[in-house]
């Protein structure tokens, strides 16, 4: 040994004695001599014997303060210095990383009795034996733990050492994978200055200091750290850490990331999968299972459990769709067409001019610009080219419709009678399609009247509130009858009917040029639609009798005076007795009388008021074209 050297042995060895230092002095100071030591044999200054003599001295003597009872003499701070040996490990080889966390470490039984042990003071509860710290798990028979053992000292710690080594431990830089261990990687006791006990662990592991160390990363059963992660694989991850996509579920938590449960998912669901041989009631079960797990990615295609119409129309194979012959229809859906030809072109008993009572006026206007232009389109062009639309207005029960029926029978063209209401309640969503629809349809099949029942409920104001399916069945109607109107060479005449003509878009009611009151019969009228009801039946309705009728019932609509007659017409039946209901011939049933109507009368009233009737009228002076 150099001078210098040898001075500052002396002066380490004399501190030492002098009875004045402390234990971390003395622990210093023999950790100074054992490093001198290895210093002095590794440059050939000591013989090999003689170094090994004084490294075996001087570290009986390290571990005599390390480990000693007595706090007067011994460091007592196994903890610190195993937890410090810990926290090294982490600076010295990258590659080990502790799982233990601030909040882990604590639940560790061992680390919880010394708490007690510290706050107690009095008694200290661990045995001055190992103390096997379990990381990873607490049980310590569970092959999935790693053990640490540390040497128990004289001494318990302080909680607040504890907690300061706790936290000195488990601060410490993470990597992007988080707190992690790698059990296949053990820290190699050779560093400094552990190399020199690592090194005189050759000669057998009778140095304190050597304790430490071996016990910390035990060597007995190697096959506990390596199925520390991987409990149900034999051979562990036995990968490197950190390598792309390497998973390390951490040991200590039992929080699992999405991921690492996933992958425990995974495992269990492979290690059920069925197998050839599995037993028939596993192989029911599992096929139950598929039903019922069919597995739909988030991108896979939703399958509706309601047939689409392309499911329907690939299911109808054998019934193909109706054959479109139009070719102006090939770009509208098959369906549709169908269904406009089946139910809205109408196909309903026909009506006559003179079926309808009275209305003079409004049947000689619809005779003229319908009718006639109908039949002779080639005199009714130019300036006497016929409307387009045709508004019939009035109160209910008038006839209006009763009007579109004629006009579809006499002349001639076909006719496709729709309820608006039908169109924006039955074919929710595909509204404005049917009517474009509609009136290509009607292009095809020129004359055509399309007679739009309840027209209001179709083309009522635009409001903000309303829904936008009628609004856009609304636009495309007035698109539709825009294009019915200048198309000069379409013979399309639109027919509206409404009992409320004063809620119909302004829009509208200029596309419907021809705005007709339909209004309450008179007294003409009401003796024409008695007398045409009652001519089906047998009656005993004398001439003055009939005027009579027909003087009680001013302001009755027409369907009012049909409804006075059904109810007339049941006065023979309640003649009845009830007995000979049953028996009774068709013949014996006696003829409709004067006092049927007179009894009629007294059940049957009016069924627009005097004060709608006054609405229409007004209607009629601003907007209608009757004179
Ligand atoms: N002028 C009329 N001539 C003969 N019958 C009529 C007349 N007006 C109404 N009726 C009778 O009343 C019934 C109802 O008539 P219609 O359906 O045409 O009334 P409307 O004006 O369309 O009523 P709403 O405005 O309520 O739809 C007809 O079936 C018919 O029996
Ligand atoms: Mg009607």
């Amino acid at each position: 040994m150099s001078g210098a050297h040898l001075e500052e042995w002396q002066r380490r060895s004399f501190d030492i004695s002098s009875g004045s230092c402390t234990p971390e002095q003395k622990a210093d100071a023999y950790r100074a001599h054992i490093l001198s030591i290895q210093y002095a044999w590794a440059s050939s200054q000591l013989s090999q014997a003689g170094a090994a003599g004084l490294l075996r001295t001087y570290s009986e003597r390290y571990a005599a303060v390390l480990d000693s009872d007595d706090p007067q003499t011994g460091l007592n701070n196994y903890a610190e210095s195993a937890l410090h040996l810990a926290r090294s490990q982490r600076n010295l080889s990258d590659k080990w990383e502790s799982s233990l966390t601030a909040e882990s470490v604590l639940r560790i039984p061992s680390v919880q009795r010394m708490i007690q042990a510290s706050s107690g003071r009095e008694s200290f509860l661990v045995a001055p034996a190992d103390v096997d710290i379990p990381v990873g798990h607490e049980s310590r028979g569970d092959p999935a733990s790693a053990q640490v053992q540390f040497t128990a000292a004289s001494r318990a710690p302080s909680s607040s050492e504890v907690n300061n080594v706790i936290r000195n431990l488990t601060e410490r830089p993470r990597t992007s994978e988080g707190i992690s261990v790698n059990s296949s990687v053990v820290p190699r006791p050779a560093v400094q200055p552990q190399s020199a006990f690592g090194h005189s662990s050759s000669s057998g592991p009778s140095g304190g200091a050597q304790t430490h160390q071996s016990s910390f990363f035990p060597s007995s059963n190697p096959s506990k750290r390596k199925n520390f992660y991987s409990p149900d694989k034999s051979d562990g991850i036995s990968g490197q850490r950190g390598g792309p996509g390497a998973t390390e579920p951490r040991a200590v938590s039992n929080f699992k990331t999405a991921q690492e449960q996933f992958i425990v998912n995974q495992q269990k669901k492979h290690s059920y999968q069925p197998q050839r041989g599995h037993p028939p009631g596993m192989a029911a079960a599992m096929k139950k299972s598929l039903g019922a797990n069919r597995s739909r990615g988030a991108f896979s295609k939703f399958v509706s459990p309601i047939p689409r119409p392309e499911d329907e129309d690939g299911s109808k194979n054998s019934n193909p769709e109706p054959q479109i012959l139009d070719e102006r229809l090939k770009n509208f859906e098959p369906k549709i067409v169908e269904l406009i030809m089946s139910e809205i072109m109408d196909h309903g008993p026909s009506v006559a001019w003179d079926d309808i009572a009275g209305l003079e006026f409004a049947k000689t206007t619809i005779k003229e610009i319908v009718v006639w232009p109908m039949l002779r389109p080639d005199i009714f062009t130019g300036l006497r080219g016929p409307p387009k639309g045709i508004l019939l207005f009035g109160p209910p029960g008038t006839g209006k419709t009763l009007i579109g029926k004629c006009i579809a029978c006499q002349s001639g063209a076909t006719f496709f009678s729709i309820s608006a209401s039908s169109l924006t309640s039955k074919w929710v969503g595909e509204g404005e399609k049917m009517v474009r629809a509609l009136f290509a349809i009607a292009r095809c099949h020129q004359p055509a009247v399309i007679f739009i029942d309840e027209i209001d409920s179709l083309l009522s104001q635009r409001t903000d509130g309303e829904h936008d399916s009628s609004r856009r069945i609304k636009t495309e109607f007035l698109v539709q009858l825009d294009g019915a109107a200048t198309a000069a060479d379409d013979r399309i005449l639109v027919v509206g009917a409404t009992n409320r003509p004063q809620e119909i878009d302004e829009a509208a009611r200029r596309r419907l040029a021809k705005r007709l009151y339909v209004p309450l019969p008179e007294a003409g009228a009401r003796r024409q639609i008695v007398t045409n009801l009652m001519a089906q039946e047998r009656n005993h309705l004398r001439g003055q009798e009939l005027e009579s009728v027909v003087a009680a019932t001013e302001g009755f609509s027409g369907a009012d005076m049909t409804q006075l007659c059904r109810e007339a017409a049941l006065g023979p039946i309640r003649s009845i007795q009830l007995n000979d209901i049953a028996t009774i011939s068709a013949d014996q049933v006696r003829p409709i009388l004067y006092a049927d109507f007179q009894e009629a009368l007294k059940t049957v009233r009016p069924s627009v008021s005097a004060k709608d009737l006054e609405l229409y009228e007004d209607w009629n002076q601003t907007f209608g074209c009757g004179r």
